[in-house]
């Protein structure tokens, strides 16, 4: 891991209320793929390409993933984080304790929004509007979670609700006056991804994708781009590390839509491996609720800064292109 990102991650630790901090920092069950996702970039080793004489010139391939409820981790908890992300996509969460509204307002660079469809149409209609007329860019439809993951540290903790003062933001007021909670639903299928693209021209992705297969039928409902993600070890814990999965997604998909991959991103290097394999950018889900936990926009400001650095120096050292060959197993 980035050192930088292990302080932070300390510092966050330390500050954090340790009921806060293991809502965050933990996983589902056993936590099995939650230390996967990143034991999985630890099996690769990089095998660069030399005397290439390419200048790197590359974007920040970056995106911060969705994450709920970020003041619980800073005062002003997504103000902050978009505030912070400049230019990098912010897929800020539906579960925010800050209205989508002022989450764009705050960003200077593109805010996307994340939506678990609910099982009253007429709620999911509404956040889609909200979305739209807070000036999203697009919508990322969070497909993993028909029910909700078992997180036993929360259960051990009893943390269920929201300290007083802080709420799901987005769900206020909707469609009659007061707040309504978010429903995870089974009963989610291709259908409502086929609905919500009548219902918007928001360009329509998909997270949580891991079978190729799924990743085929996504770009039959025409998505426009996949998200490989186990949802950062919170849901189900028998699953792949997400970057074992991404190559089987990246095959089946061949390049008809953008394939993102998210868990286990902890440095630069780990951005190279991911897009040798097949992603077109990454998300960070955790180490950015560090950076705000430890140090708010200024914290994740220096998560970003550090991977986009880091990241511009392993390229280099890669001869500046990454392809599948340049990812080996590491003995
Ligand atoms: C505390 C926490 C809250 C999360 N909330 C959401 C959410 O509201 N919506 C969603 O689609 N994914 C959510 N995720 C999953 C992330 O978007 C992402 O898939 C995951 O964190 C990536 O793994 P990483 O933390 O190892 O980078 C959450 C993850 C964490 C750790
Ligand atoms: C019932 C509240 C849902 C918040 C969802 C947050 C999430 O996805 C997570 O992994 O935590």
């Amino acid at each position: 891991m980035n050192p930088v990102l292990a302080e932070l991650h300390d510092k966050a630790r330390a500050v954090l209320d340790p009921v806060h901090y293991d809502f965050f920092a933990g996983g589902v069950g056993d936590e099995v793929v939650l230390a996967e996702n990143e034991a999985a970039f630890r099996r690769r080793a990089l095998l660069p390409r030399v005397l290439r004489g390419i200048e790197v010139r590359q974007d920040f391939p970056v995106l911060i993933s969705p994450t709920a409820f970020h003041k619980l981790a800073h005062p002003d908890g997504e103000l902050a984080t978009a505030r912070a992300a400049g230019t990098t996509t912010l897929v800020s969460s539906m579960a925010s304790t800050v209205p989508i509204a002022e989450v764009v307002a705050a960003a200077s660079g593109p805010v996307w929004f994340q939506l678990y469809v609910q099982p009253d149409p007429a709620v999911t209609e509404a956040l889609v509007r909200r979305a739209e007329r807070a000036g999203c860019a697009a919508l990322v439809v969070t497909a993993d979670s028909p029910v909700f993951g078992r997180h036993r540290r929360d259960l051990a903790h009893g943390f269920h609700d929201l300290p007083a003062g802080l709420a799901a933001e987005n769900m206020r007021d909707l469609t009659g006056p007061g707040l309504r909670t978010i429903e995870m639903s089974p009963a989610v299928s291709w259908g409502h991804l086929d609905r919500l693209r009548e219902m918007t021209a928001l360009p329509l992705w998909v997270k949580g994708i891991l079978h190729p297969a799924d990743a085929v039928l996504a770009v039959e409902h025409g998505v426009a781009g996949i998200v490989v993600s186990n949802h950062g070890g919170r849901q189900l814990d028998l699953v792949p590390a997400a970057l074992d999965a991404l190559p089987a997604v990246a095959d089946a998909v061949a390049g008809r839509v953008p394939v993102v991959l998210d868990g286990g991103v902890r440095g630069g290097g780990d951005i190279a491996v991911a897009l040798a394999l097949g992603a077109s950018a990454v998300g960070i889900g955790r180490p950015v609720l560090w950076g705000l936990a430890a140090d708010g926009e200024q914290g994740v400001r220096r998560v970003l800064d550090v991977l986009h650095d880091e990241f511009l120096h392993v390229l280099t050292l890669c001869g500046g292109e990454l392809s599948r060959d340049v990812v080996v197993a590491r003995c």
